[in-house]
């Protein structure tokens, strides 16, 4: 009888039909298949495999989705079941276990959380309310170009670490209250935060085939993340503290936003020390390597396509009509600005894979997939898919966005930059504000010419980093030449 039930056990799960797979060897699965930039491996994947994909790496199966339809499957038709994020280890370790928004598993907790920083934290008024400091960060920068400009006609500038500093600047202030530069020592939160991402980002082996775990430890995987971890909450504990010490001081970071709701009765919400400053970390690392990543991707695109860049500059000086810093209200009625932006997120997303994770069995095209399966939405290859953006979807037009009422809020599947959903990126607005009148003021007031490459490209390439976030693989030098001047 035993024997029986377990046959028919065996049989009813044979009838399940999972996704098509590529062949997997014994013990690392697909592991083999994944390169530096598993996004494009996954793209190259698709063409053969189709829209849904399972891997397995390792031990950890994991679903890819690849298309436009798919991914309306998955992020609407069946959202909330969808709606974890893979429970790692570096989540664990890190984020103590998801106590932050970005890696929470999906409920109460996550909950509170999204809706404080839709409230508060990353609300239209607090966004506004930074707007002298994003003026005050852009016009450091415009400092260093003016000079650079003046100085000699070959001075080159490495406009990738201007950006960078720029972008950790504005959202640090807005995070902490100010910024914390290197002039403070090696422990400044730019430096911080850099190490906690590529913590994040790391591959843990042990997680994917047990036996290896050895080898994470002779990495020193452990051992950096104590040490990051450490040095996190010593510098926020610092942070923090100077925070309750000024209280009484009218203050509107987000650290002060969050100890003030800490404090708040009459919500059920309880935000311990720890949270807090989870919260805090979560804050810079999610909002300022991806919005970095976007203005570097929109300067190399301008750079290699001199017609678009005119295009731009055309607009930006018949809306700004004089030599001044372009305001952010200026900003919102330049069209083309907008365009440009939209066209570059779609050909460079700043995370080309949103992860998630599957709370309960799902059925998706007829395929079965099981709970706890990790999933892998491909951004990437549902915005470069010829068959939703037609035979020139690798090509860099922004035109193709004109009277297009594709926006950012992840209705229309083909297009995700923010993804979609419960757990839809809660931060579209503040990187926007910042890079909008970033781009326009550096755009109006530089005309920057890319200093040749080695082997004498006179365009930048498209090389891209590994990591998290994909940002370029080498640093945009250019020289910069005052454009005020040539009008
Ligand atoms: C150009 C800039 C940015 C891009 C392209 C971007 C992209 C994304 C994407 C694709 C997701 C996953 C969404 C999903 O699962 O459907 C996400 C989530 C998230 N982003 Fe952003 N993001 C950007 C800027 C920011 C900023 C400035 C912040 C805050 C300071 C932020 C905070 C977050 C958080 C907290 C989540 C997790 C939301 C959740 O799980 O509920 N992001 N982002």
């Amino acid at each position: 009888f035993l024997f029986l039930k377990s046959f028919h056990k065996k049989n009813t799960t044979t009838k399940l039909n999972p996704p098509p797979s590529p062949w997997r060897l014994p013990v690392i699965g697909n592991l083999h298949q994944l390169s530096l930039h598993p996004h494009r491996s996954f793209y190259s994947l698709s063409l053969r495999y189709g829209p849904l994909m399972l891997f397995h790496f390792g031990r950890v199966p994991t679903l890819v989705v690849s298309s436009a339809d798919a991914a309306l499957e998955v992020l609407k038709t069946n959202d909330i079941k969808f709606s974890n994020r893979p429970k790692t280890k570096m989540v664990d370790k890190l984020l103590n276990g998801g106590r932050d928004l970005a890696f929470a598993p999906y409920g109460e907790y996550w909950r509170q959380v999204k809706s404080l920083c839709a409230l508060h934290l990353l609300s239209k008024k607090t966004i506004q309310s930074f707007e002298c400091v994003r003026k005050q960060e852009i016009n450091v920068m415009m400092d260093t170009l003016e000079k650079a400009s003046s100085s000699s006609s070959s001075s080159t500038v490495n406009l990738s670490q201007l950006l960078t500093t720029l972008t950790n600047d504005v959202i640090t202030t807005a995070v902490l209250g100010r910024k914390y530069s290197s002039e403070e020592g090696g422990n400044n939160s730019n430096n911080l935060v850099r190490r906690f991402n590529e913590l994040l980002g790391a591959f843990p082996l042990g997680e994917f085939i047990p036996v290896l775990a050895w080898i994470d430890r002779i990495r020193g995987l452990d051992k950096k993340v104590e040490k990051v971890n450490d040095e996190i909450d010593v510098f926020l504990e610092k942070v923090v503290q100077e925070h309750e010490d000024h209280s009484d001081e009218e203050m509107s970071a987000f650290v002060d936003i969050l100890l003030s709701t800490q404090k708040d009765k009459t919500t059920q919400f309880e935000l311990d020390r720890k949270g807090l400053k989870i919260l805090l970390v979560e804050l810079l690392f999610a909002g300022a390597a991806t919005t970095f990543t976007l203005m570097e991707w929109t300067m190399t695109e301008l750079l290699r396509h001199p017609e678009c860049m005119k295009k731009l500059r055309d607009e930006i000086r018949s809306v700004s009509t004089h030599d001044l810093y372009v305001t952010e209200k200026e900003v919102k009625e330049m069209n083309y600005l907008n365009m440009v932006i939209k066209e570059v997120l779609r050909l460079h997303p700043s995370g080309p894979l949103i992860p998630r994770e599957l709370r309960e069995d799902v059925k998706v095209n007829g395929y079965d997939i099981a709970a706890g399966t990790r999933v892998l939405i491909n951004i990437y290859a549902i915005q470069r898919d010829t068959a939703t953006w037609g035979a020139d979807a690798g090509e860099f037009k922004p035109e193709r966005h004109l009277n297009s009422l594709l926006d950012f809020e992840g209705q229309n599947f083909k297009y995700l930059p923010f993804g979609s959903g419960r757990r839809r990126c809660p931060g579209d607005g503040l990187a926007m504000a910042l890079v909008e009148v970033a781009l326009a003021n550096l755009v109006k007031r530089f005309d920057l010419r890319f200093k040749l490459g080695p082997i004498g490209d006179d365009k930048p390439d498209l090389a891209e980093a590994t990591g998290l976030d994909v940002c370029r693989k080498f640093p945009l030098i250019v020289s910069p030449f005052s454009a005020l001047s040539s009008t």
